[in-house]
Parts: structure tokens; sequence; C-alpha cells
């Protein structure tokens, strides 16, 4: 095991709004007074937000910066007090889960065909802070190229190309950059594993931390050496705009005392308390009410959403809006809200018995996810699984807690197919037609399918060399044996999330179709070969592969093992997404790049659902960099329901004074002078 020398304290030093360099003020109870019970709501609020996960709290955070703005955060789960210990351990991520406990949504997919009908499990952060308080903290950002790809296709097909770049590589980068705070690895680390370093590629004073763990496992040091050993050369800027290579990652690790940083820590619990900032745990949002008449845009204003404990509340609570209702429920349960409130695609609300308001039927659509499975060797060498097995003092300390998987490589097409990945590119191009479409889309909707046509070929042309297709992570966490997964990111299988009753208690219906497109397949036994090449340019570290073994080596073997195999056959990675994409209306999209609902006037998506596509990444950075932007576009611009119209924040600052000018023109007035 490498160590790292002891972290500097931070000096003590009183907490200042979203102070990065404070820890976490997490045991200190007078940092709680912002969360409030179901009694001590008012009756309304500027803005409502569902949902106290990645991006609700980072909205709740920003928005009260102006002590003028009043915010209620609705989040279904619990605060997360009692399993706090569990949370903060970064190691806990592996060892004391929360994934399966009642602090996770649970959710799992109806059976998946390609995928001998299993059901594939998700987990989602039921708790405050969300996914971000159960997830694996591996801190990785999309590319230029992805990013790029996006504004691009929110300029088209009647999109505006005056907002779109805001979501192209530079903004969203510079938002990527203000949500965190990055500490580099101590040289003792450096000196043994090959950890490439730029800090200029991350932010300096953000409120969430990231950096290394205290300590790594000796494996790790031959992991940049193996991925080239097997072609996949060394990624010496990680994280600054391409990620193809291999490198050791960054977490969500706050070093100054070893724990998770994660949106609960980082944007709340380090705020001085706000009287403006109202934060009710355990209240689900059930649905929002709009009103009859439609606005001058012919946009349907909302003017109240209801919540409640649980299903036996007699009646649900409501709670006014004054200004704009924000959905940050996360990618499977945005959706819902939406389509309870009467807002998504015809056919869906229809056979659920909901009245539709507004026909959106993009809404739940687009629903991608990484798929990704493992090859398991056996070890000689000790893992962490083995020193947390051993119950040593070691296994107890602080600086063990730390220990989090950080290993990838990035791997594009070329590289999957050692060069010969021209015919299958060629396939791929050549089946997209109208048939195949009407197959693979689960939608009426000539919008949705034409947002699928245009970014399928987008990804099997621009994506298909320059951006990575498959993932590669190394896994130290059972006892003897490695694990290195292989993780499609492109998928071209697209599903869907829906509801079939009337009653929002009941559950979401998740089908991502996995595997539907035959390529996914193929891509993945791809990476499952790539991975054997690395395997092998690692040597005697890695004795004999466990899984799927050394009898699986023909083409069938392999594919069998990534459909039939429960538990390591292909699995999600957890990064659902799309399912509110943000893209032009005739794309499909359901928001326009101000995040707003085309047909809504003031309801707000800001979460994992509007990312268009999966990006060839872990997912939390570019969310920190939505929902930063997201705030930001807020503070400048926001509904009034009062007033029935948008108001620019400049506007509404030179009326103010306007009017402060009229009165005091008043005065003097009344007074002679
Ligand atoms: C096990 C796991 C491991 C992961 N590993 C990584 C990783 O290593 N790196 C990475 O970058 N990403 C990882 N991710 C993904 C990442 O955590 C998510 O992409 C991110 O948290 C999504 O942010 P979000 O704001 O969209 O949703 P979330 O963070 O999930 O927040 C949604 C919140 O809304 C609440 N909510 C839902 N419905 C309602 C309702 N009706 N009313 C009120 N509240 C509601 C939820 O309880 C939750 O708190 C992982 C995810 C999981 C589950």
């Amino acid at each position: 095991v490498v160590q790292r020398s002891p972290q500097p304290q931070p000096n003590a030093q009183p907490y200042s709004p979203l102070n990065p360099r404070a820890a976490t003020p997490y045991d200190e109870p007078i940092y709680r007074r912002d969360y409030i019970s179901t009694s001590e709501a008012k009756p309304s609020y500027d803005y409502v937000i569902a949902g106290g996960g990645l991006a609700g709290l980072v909205l709740a955070s920003r928005l009260t910066e102006d002590p003028k703005v009043s915010v209620l955060v609705l989040e279904a789960g619990m605060s997360g007090d009692d399993v706090k210990d569990q949370v903060n351990s970064p190691a806990g991520a592996y060892y004391q889960s929360i994934v399966g406990s009642a602090y996770d949504w649970n959710f799992t997919t109806v059976p998946q065909p390609n995928l001998a009908n299993r059901r594939i499990s998700q987990p989602r952060g039921r708790i405050l802070g969300g996914s971000t308080a159960m997830n694996a903290m591996y801190l990785v950002r999309p590319s230029k190229t992805e990013m790029d790809t996006w504004q691009e296709l929110l300029a088209g097909d009647g999109g505006d190309s005056s907002t779109a770049s805001r979501w192209g590589w530079d903004n969203l980068y510079k938002y990527m950059k203000k949500a965190e705070t990055f500490t580099p690895p101590a040289d003792s680390l450096k000196s043994v594993v090959n950890i490439t370093v730029d800090a200029s590629l991350h932010g300096s004073n953000g409120p969430m931390q990231i950096s290394y763990p205290a300590i790594m496992i000796n494996i790790t040091a031959n992991w940049t050496a193996a991925c080239a050993g097997a072609g996949i050369p060394e990624q010496k800027s990680p994280n600054g705009g391409t990620t193809l290579g291999g490198f050791i990652t960054p977490s969500s690790i706050n070093p100054s005392n070893e724990t998770r940083s994660y949106s609960r820590p980082a944007y709340i619990d380090s705020l001085p308390p706000r009287s403006n900032l109202h934060i009710l745990s355990e209240s689900t949002v059930l649905k929002f009410n709009m009103q009859s008449k439609q606005d001058k845009s012919g946009n349907y204003i909302i003017e109240s959403v209801e919540y409640a404990k649980d299903s036996s509340q007699t009646s649900n609570t409501v709670v006014k809006i004054n200004k704009e209702f924000i959905l940050a429920a996360g990618a499977l349960s945005t959706p819902k809200i939406l389509m309870y409130s009467g807002v998504g695609p015809k056919d869906t609300l229809e056979s659920a018995g909901i009245s539709m308001k507004v026909e959106l039927p993009g809404v739940g659509q687009r629903l991608q996810d990484h798929m990704t499975s493992p090859i398991v060797w056996q070890t000689p060498l000790q893992t962490a699984g083995d020193i947390h097995n051993s119950g040593s003092d070691f296994s107890k300390s602080k600086e063990f807690n730390s220990f989090i998987n950080d290993a990838v490589a990035f791997a594009n097409a070329s590289l999957l197919f050692d060069g010969n990945q021209t015919t299958f590119q060629q396939e791929i191009v050549a089946s997209l037609n109208d048939t195949m479409v009407d197959k693979m889309v689960p939608s009426y909707s000539s919008e949705v399918k034409a947002g699928y046509k245009k970014i399928y070929n987008l990804i099997a042309t621009r994506f298909f060399d320059n951006v990575a297709q498959v993932e590669l992570l190394m896994s130290l966490i059972s006892p003897g044996v490695v694990a290195v997964q292989a993780a499609i990111q492109h998928p071209y299988s697209i599903g869907r999330v829906y509801v079939n009753s009337t009653n929002p208690w009941d559950g979401i219906i998740i089908d991502p179709q996995f595997h539907s497109h035959w390529a996914d397949l193929v891509m993945m036994r791809q990476g499952l070969k790539l991975v054997r090449r690395v395997g092998a340019a690692y040597g005697t570290v890695l004795g004999t592969e466990l899984n799927p073994g050394p009898n699986m080596q023909s083409d069938d073997a392999i594919d069998a093992y990534l459909v039939n195999d429960p538990s390591n056959g292909a699995n999600s990675q957890f990064h659902p997404a799309g399912t509110a994409a943000m893209l032009p209306k005739a794309l499909g999209g359901v928001v326009d790049a101000d995040m707003k609902v085309y047909g809504l006037a003031n309801v707000r998506v800001v979460d994992g659902s509007v990312f268009p596509f999966e990006f060839a990444a872990h997912l939390a950075s570019a969310g920190y960099g939505v929902a930063e932007q997201a705030a930001d576009l807020i503070k400048a611009k926001s509904y009034s329901v009062t007033s029935g119209k948008a108001t620019n924040a400049s506007v509404a600052s030179t009326a103010s004074l306007s009017l402060v000018a009229l009165v005091l023109g008043c005065l003097l007035t009344i007074l002679g002078l």
C-alpha cells in the first residue's frame, strides 16, 4: 500500500458562504437550521425544487445567495444523518454501502428480452445528496467533442443558435470547474503510482472537493503501463477536453478529512444558516398544478406543487409558487412527475388514464445507460478487499477508509477493433432506416424519431474514433481478485420510462431496451477482449482468469456470458440519462437551452434527464456543471407568476431603481424641494 503523508488540516476559520477550504461541519447541529419540518413550511416560495440530490442542492445553495429569494427543497428521502458515517467514508461505498437500503429507490428495469429477461438493478439515492451520497466518486468529464456536438444540436432544427453555446465545451467546462476545488496527490503517491496531474484543468475555488485517496493499492502502480502494453496510450491531461487513454482519475474526496465530498456537505452544510432556504426531507413531490389559461406565449403557468410524506397521508400538502418550479428528481423520477402532472406523450397519458394538459412526446423517451461487465482474475498480491477482510488496525484507519478505485481507461473504436473497425462502422451506418427506427424507438412521435436518427449518425461517425466507445475500470475491492470492467459509452439502444396508472405512488416503469441494437453487444464483447489484453500486459500480477474463464474465447461464448450471467454479465453502470432531453422540440426535446419545459412558462428541469445522449464519462462532473450554469440562468432571468412574465435580473433592478427614483421624486415634490 502506498500512503500519502498527512495532509495539512485547514486552519480554524469562520465559515463563510460556500467556503471551499472549510472542513465539512457535518457534525455541528447549528448548521442544520435550514432543515425544517412540514409544519414550518411556508404557504409559498419563489422557487420550489423537487429533489435534494446533486442538482437540487447546487441550485438551492446558489439561488439563496440572494437573501431576497426564498427556496424550498422537497426531498423524498430521509436526511441521511443516521447513516452519515457510512456515507462519509469513501471505502464505505463498497463495504457499508447504502445501495439496497432504505436510502436507495431500489429501482429495477422490466425484464430485458435481450439480456435473458433479466431485470437490471438501477440504484438511485433517496437521501439528501441523492445519488452523490452513494456513488463511486469517480470524477471524469465528458469530452470537448461531445459537448460541442450538444451545442450544435441545440443550434439546428429550429433551436436557438444564440443560446446554444451555453452547452458547448468552453462554457460547460467553465461551470464544471466552478463547482470544484482540486488538491493534487501527495508526492509519496505520485512516486509509486503514475498519476499525471495538471491542476490548471481543474477548479480552485468551488464547493466540491476533488482529490485522491490517502492510499492506493500497489497493483494500481502498473495500470498506465499495462494499458500502454495493450496499445492504450497514457492520457496525460485527463478531464481537460479529451478522455481517450489510460489514467488515474481524481475522486470527489475532501482531503482535509478523507471524506466523501458530495452535494450536501459541499453546497449546504458548508453554508452559514440562511433563513431564505428551507429543506424538507421525507417529502415526495407528486404533481404540479397549472392555471387553466395559457400566457401570451401560449405556455401554461404552474401555480402550485403537491407533496406528501407517504401514501398514508390522506390529502397532499400544497405549496404555492411565486416564480418557478424546478424538477431535479433525477433521470428516472423527473419524467414521472411531468407525466402525473399531465405533461408527456399522448399515448402514455391516455393509457394511464391521466388527463393530458400538454402533449410533449419526448418526456421519458431517449433513456440510455452505460452497460458494464468485468473480467475477473485471481491475484497473488494484496487487494483492498484483503485489507478490509483482515480486520487489522490499518483496515479500520482513516487512511484505509479513504480507499476508492480510480484506475480508468477510455478506448475508441480503432483500439477496440485493432484498426479493423471500418466494416463494423459501415454496417452500423447502413442499418439506420425507417423500419429499424420504428422498431427501435418506443415512441409514436416523428420528432423523437428524428432526434434518434440524428444522434445515431453522429455517434456512428463523429464519435466513433474521436470519442471513447468503451471505458475500462479496475476494481480492487474484493479479496484475492482483480476485476477490470468494460463499459460501453455510446449505446445505439434506446428505451423509455413511463407510468401506467393515475396514482403517483405507483412505481415508474423503466424499460431501457438494453442491447436491442445489435452493435451494443459487439462493442461490449470487443471491450472485454481489450480488457484481456490489459490483463496480459499486467503479467504475473494477475493469475488465473476466473470470469468468464479461459475457456470462453469465441465471440459466441463471450456474447452468451454478457447476455446470461446475472452477476458478471452486462449490467448497468448506473448512469441513466436523457429522459427530459435538452434538444430542439423538432428532435424530441423536452427542455430548451434555458432548461425550460416546452409549453410551460415556469418549469425547468435541472438534472441528468437533460443530457441528450450518454457522454463517455461518469455523469456527476457534467451534472455539477449543468446545475451551476442553471443557477446563473435563473438568477439572470426568471418568471414571476404574479406579473405573468419572465423578468431579466438587470431589468428588475433597473425597475426597482426607477421606483426608488419615483418615490424620491414624489417626496422631494411634497417637501417642496
Ligand atoms: C451506485 C452509483 C454509483 C455511481 N458512481 C458514479 C461515479 O463514480 N461518478 C460519477 O460521476 N457518477 C456516478 N454515479 C452517477 C451520479 O451520481 C448521478 O449521475 C448524479 O447523482 C445524478 O444527479 P441528479 O441530480 O440527476 O440526480 P440525483 O443525484 O439522483 O438526485 C435526485 C434526487 O431527487 C430525489 N427525488 C426523486 N423523486 C422525488 C420526488 N418525487 N420528490 C422529491 N424528491 C425526489 C431523490 O431522492 C434524489 O435525492 C453513480 C450513481 C449511482 C447510483
